[in-house]
């Protein structure tokens, strides 16, 4: 019989609670206390049935020995059996029905918590600037998002239930002992400043290796979900041997960390077991003794032994409850390191803004202008400066390419036109509005951008292409969108698919060519209506025939839509109707291809290309 339907311990689940406004969120809000907030009345009510079972538990040695007593002197020997029984049978009846009810209340607000914090912190990795992602490895996140919260559950909703009931047992039953002897009481009393300096040694060498093992297990997930994304290079060049042999490595260092934890553990619990055989036999020592002498029952040294034997066990597994402790806290800080940003992290672009003064860009279709006005710009502090005073302006509906040679920063001009970093200094300005002061996810709905390394996601094609588009469209004109996005970027392969726009790519899409790919990602940023499209190489994998109609279809549809690219080849770059030749971080020339083709540094940048165009014509 499944036991939830016992109506009478059913508890009603919890709603989980709304995650903290973002940008409202104090360090202070990024704690377990902070956490339990809305559920701590239900865990509270947990804990309390919890503590309700634990007395109880103690409390069946003292009917033992109230029996054996019984026995022993002249009272009527069945009805104490009888009764004695049915008192046993009775509290643990209740303690069952307790322990149930306690899981029942506990369980959930422990997982409220956790999905909370693991949606809080997803939010968090979706809101991030890039250089957030720059900095922190994948797996490290993986681990912290995954297995670290499932720690911090496990913590919540048993752990330190544990440790509080223990602690309220030994209360308890030392006063019990005490009822029985005072003697006894106090040799079980000098066995625990022993134990708790055993333990507290544990927690110092434990808390080390349990980071060490939490971290290492975060570089692990960052290796092997690295290795699968590179799977085909591994193949290509061979190295998977060499990957496996840096794996191992990395792995046995893990089995190495979490054996010493084991060795620890066990250490500590062959240590607290000793001093608990040690106090039991002075205990039976000094206990035989005082029933001798008449002062104490053999009922009272019987339920004495009940008791110290629970305790003893309670008090052995503090050390599993305080390792656990251990594990949870870490998690904590691993959390909140992911949660709080680094000292002068940019969280959002308009995260300084005064609300009141916040700007709204005009939510009219068609080209934006986008102006660049003495951007400085690096990724780190410590970095190379990339953008050192880039003024560039781009109006509505104009088509500028940007050419340079590699690592001149052509991607870097596109990244900070669509939001995704900040400039070090000077200013980005929207519809002639300082981005600044332009709410994030306005600014982005007005860009869309198509990456030279398309991303694509394992979902259908018309999932893939209108990851973009408004969600308040119409099928119909869903429809339209997709049809008018695949036709631009002219993915007819679409049509040859097995079931056309409905046809599930591949994870990252590597069923499909890189060619495929990157018109499928040049359709999703045309799906977007965007006023500005950012291309950054979109072209560069499609061969020259297809290139030429994509352009061709880019001058006659577009429809005033401004667009900013970068380009290698010169076919992509005529295109354009000016071009900005981009070196040393700033603007060295602006033009038409042909007015560009002038100057010798220019056509230097251009020539191999053409010299092969040539060839092949
Ligand atoms: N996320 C990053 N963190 C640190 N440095 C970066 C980052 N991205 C790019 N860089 C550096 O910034 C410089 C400019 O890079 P960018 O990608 O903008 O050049 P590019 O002109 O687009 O190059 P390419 O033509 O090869 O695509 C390079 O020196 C690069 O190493």
């Amino acid at each position: 019989m499944d036991y939830m339907s016992f109506s009478l311990l059913r508890v009603k689940p919890l709603p989980t609670p709304p995650p903290v406004p973002y940008g409202k969120r104090s360090e202070d809000d990024i704690s377990l206390w902070a956490y339990t907030r809305p559920v701590r009345g239900r865990w509270v009510a947990g804990l309390l049935v919890a503590l309700t079972a634990a007395v109880l538990a103690i409390s069946i040695p003292q009917v033992l020995g109230w029996i054996i007593d019984s026995l022993l002197t002249n009272q009527p020997v069945a009805s104490s059996v009888w009764l004695g029984g049915t008192l046993v049978f009775a509290l643990g009846l209740a303690q069952a029905g307790l322990i149930l009810l306690r899981r029942q209340l506990v369980v959930e607000p422990a997982s409220t918590v956790e999905n909370t914090m693991r949606v809080d912190l997803f939010d968090r990795l979706l809101r991030s600037p890039l250089s957030f992602h720059d900095r922190w490895p994948s797996g490290q996140l993986l681990t912290r998002a995954m297995s670290d919260l499932g720690t911090i559950r496990r913590w919540t909703a048993f752990g330190l239930i544990q440790l509080i009931t223990t602690l309220v047992q030994v209360a308890v039953g030392t006063a019990y002992m005490a009822r029985g002897s005072w003697q006894l009481a106090l040799i079980f009393l000098m066995s625990l400043p022993l134990t708790v300096f055993f333990i507290w040694r544990f927690v110092r060498s434990f808390r080390t290796l349990t980071r060490a093992s939490q971290e290492k297990t975060g570089d692990l997930a960052t290796t092997v979900e690295q290795s699968v994304q590179g799977i085909r290079v591994l193949k290509a060049l061979g190295r998977g041997e060499h990957a496996l042999a840096g794996f191992e490595k990395g792995s046995s260092e893990l089995k190495n960390l979490e054996i010493k934890r084991g060795r620890t553990m066990g250490m500590v619990q062959m240590q607290v077991g000793i001093i608990s055989g040690l106090t039991l036999a002075i205990a039976l020592l000094v206990g035989l003794n005082l029933v001798a002498e008449g002062t104490m029952s053999v009922g009272a040294l019987s339920s004495y032994f009940a008791t110290a034997t629970i305790l003893m066990a309670q008090v052995e597994r503090s050390s599993m409850l305080l390792s656990m402790y251990l594990g949870a806290k870490v998690s904590m800080d691993r959390h909140r390191q992911v949660m709080v940003g680094g000292a002068g992290e940019q969280v959002e672009l308009t995260l300084d803004a005064d609300e009141s003064e916040v700007e709204m860009l005009s939510t009219q279709l068609g080209g934006t202008s986008i102006e660049f006005d003495q951007v400085h710009f690096s990724y780190g502090e410590s970095e190379r400066p990339v953008l050192t005073g880039f003024s560039l302006k781009v109006h509505p509906g104009e088509i500028v390419a940007l050419v340079g040679s590699t690592g001149s920063g052509k991607s870097t001009v596109l990244q900070l036109a669509a939001g995704l970093y900040a400039p070090t200094s000077g200013s980005l300005r929207i519809d002639e509005l300082d981005a600044r002061r332009v709410p994030l996810p306005q600014l982005r709905s007005r860009v869309a951008f198509a990456f030279e390394e398309p991303v694509l996601f394992s979902a259908s094609v018309r999932q893939n292409v209108l990851l973009g588009a408004s969600s308040d469209l119409t099928e119909n004109e869903q429809n339209k969108l997709l049809e008018r996005a695949l036709d631009i970027s002219a993915a007819d392969f679409v049509a040859q698919l097995p079931q056309g726009v409905e046809t599930v790519i591949g994870e990252e899409g590597m069923s499909l060519s890189g060619g495929q790919r990157q018109r499928l990602s040049l359709a999703r940023a045309i799906a977007a209506d965007p006023g500005v499209l950012l291309l950054d190489d979109p072209l560069s994998a499609l061969d020259v025939s297809t290139e030429e109609q994509v352009i061709t279809n880019f001058k006659n549809q577009l429809g005033g839509t401004t667009v900013l690219l970068t380009a290698h080849r010169p076919s992509t770059v005529a295109l354009a109707d000016r071009v900005v030749l981009l070196q040393e971080g700033k603007v060295a020339a602006l033009g038409t291809h042909s007015q560009l083709l002038s100057r010798a540094d220019y056509r230097n940048l251009m020539a191999p290309s053409t010299t092969r165009q040539g060839a092949e014509q």
